[in-house]
């Protein structure tokens, strides 16, 4: 194909589909085939000028240990972009499928274009989105990916569209020995859990959620409806619903609150295109449905087989980092000297190869922590045995539904996150026994008052 540049004419074409903190994302209304049924995925900047720890530019020096032996991301000229690319190409694809994950191409524009955009967008954008970052207008190319939420080809014909966005994060409980007696806690309870606890006090939230990442992993069908359940509840950045690509639940580029009531009567509403149940059923169904296909299409169970590579927690990759920066371990040096305990020691004196490649899993874990999962339904009239997708029969409605599962947000975390990485571990551990030992000590006096009001 003649290779398309983007140009300031093509930008009314593409309309806002939604953002993380990293991209903001566009999806196509125009008629040029090589669009049709897709986003496009622009890199922003921050405001304040500071770049994002992710950063730009090429592998670092050590970055480029980390990932050399990966010949395919090493023989390109690449910029940081491109290297994106081909991190989900050759290496989270091979783990997730080629069915499940598309690394897209890369695609010129013009600054005039991005410019563009900027200014056709910015009324629909959160306005904290805006404030903390703009379209980077210096890059030159931008990602084109399938639109996930609708399916390839699709006319209006053909019905309506329904799909749901879930971000799982991690979904099993560490076991490394390298956890610090201190941090026991991190065993038996979740990351997610724990991480609630800090934003709420910090008051990135409003309220807990109810959703437990190991219900949703669990392969348990009860379970993973459970969890679906939970996420409707408290959708948080966990969970959203999109109708023929536009949003119909959850928080579009941000947080959403707790389902209320009027939020729920509008979501029920919505379902009618899709969903043949009586008012006040649709929610719930959509909810089973959802999760009769987590659960019959196994796509989590590969993602959690990749979450899983990080075998030795934080607590002992980021020593294996600071042997490859080649740097004084800054953990063992705050523990003082005879608290260095033996394990430590020895993971400092690993081969170079096995530290790499401690790291290395750890941050292909980290991308599958953070990825999003697309699950796209569409009602299926009448048979069509010639189908390419799966097939889910829905008895509680008598519909059936093709559909298909898609993992989005795949990227490539930077080496240097491993100190923040360390820094935010310990803090979430760190509230979260704190908060457990001022409840501890609450329930105590609770007790002690209670008892002492019932001897007097
Ligand atoms: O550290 P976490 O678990 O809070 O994950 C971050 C996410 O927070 P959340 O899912 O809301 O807890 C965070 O999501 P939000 O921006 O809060 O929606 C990002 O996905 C971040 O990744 P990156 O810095 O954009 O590459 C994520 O950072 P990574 O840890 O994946 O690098
Ligand atoms: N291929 C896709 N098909 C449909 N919708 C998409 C696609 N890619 C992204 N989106 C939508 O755009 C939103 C933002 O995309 P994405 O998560 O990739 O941004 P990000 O900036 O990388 O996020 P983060 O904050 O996690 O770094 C998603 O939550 C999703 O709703
Ligand atoms: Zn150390």
């Amino acid at each position: 194909m003649e290779e398309v540049i983007l140009e300031q004419i093509d930008a009314a074409d593409w309309v806002y589909r939604g953002e993380g903190a990293a991209n903001l994302v566009l999806a196509y209304t125009g008629s040029h085939p090589a669009f049709i049924g897709k986003v496009i995925r622009i890199q922003k900047a921050p405001r304040n000028g500071k770049r994002r720890v992710n950063g730009n530019g090429q592998f670092t020096a050590h970055e480029q240990l980390v990932w050399g032996e990966i010949t395919e991301l090493m023989s390109s000229s690449s910029t940081r972009e491109n290297l994106e690319q081909l991190y989900v190409k050759h290496v989270i694809c091979p783990f997730l499928g080629p069915k499940h994950v598309d690394a897209g191409m890369r695609v010129r524009v013009t600054k005039e274009f991005l410019e563009s955009v900027e200014k056709n967008v910015i009324c629909k954008r959160p306005a904290w989105r805006v404030d903390a970052a703009q379209v980077d207008t210096y890059c030159d190319s931008v990602l084109l990916i399938s639109d996930h939420s609708l399916f390839p080809n699709g006319t209006l014909k053909s019905g309506a569209c329904i799909s749901v966005e879930i971000k799982p994060k991690c979904g099993f409980l560490p076991s490394s020995r390298f956890i610090a007696e201190g941090n026991a806690i991190k065993r038996c309870v979740t990351r997610f859990e724990m991480h609630q606890a800090l934003k709420l006090h910090q008051k990135e939230i409003s309220e807990l959620s109810r959703y437990n990442p190991l219900d949703l992993f669990s392969n348990s069908r009860d379970r993973i409806c459970k969890a679906i359940k939970a996420l409707y509840a408290t959708p948080q950045n966990n969970f959203r619903v999109f109708l023929n690509g536009s949003l119909i639940f959850g928080g579009l580029s941000g947080s959403a609150g707790s389902t209320s009531f009027v939020t729920s009567e509008a979501f029920e509403d919505a379902l009618k295109a899709v969903i043949q149940a009586d008012n006040g059923l649709r929610a719930m169904s959509f909810i089973q449905l959802v999760a009769d296909a987590v659960y019959t299409s196994g796509v989590l169970n590969h993602l959690l087989e990749v979450q899983k590579l990080d075998t030795l927690d934080i607590e002992g990759a980021i020593h294996a980092y600071y042997n490859i920066i080649s740097q004084p371990c800054m953990v063992c040096r705050e523990l003082n000297e005879n608290k260095v305990s033996d394990c430590f020691t020895s993971l400092h004196s690993i081969p170079l190869d096995e530290s790499l490649k401690i790291v290395k899993d750890f941050l292909i874990a980290a991308t599958a922590k953070d990825c999003s999962l697309i699950l796209c339904f569409r009602p299926r009239e009448g048979e069509d045995a010639g189908s390419l997708y799966n097939n889910i029969h829905f008895e509680s409605t008598k519909q059936s539904f093709d559909y298909k599962a898609c993992f989005i947000d795949l990227d490539l975390k930077p080496l240097n996150k491993m100190e923040y990485y360390y820094e935010l571990d310990k803090r979430i551990v760190c509230f979260y026994t704190q908060m457990m030992k001022m409840e501890d000590g609450a329930d105590k006096a609770f007790r002690r008052n209670n008892y002492g009001s019932i001897l007097r």
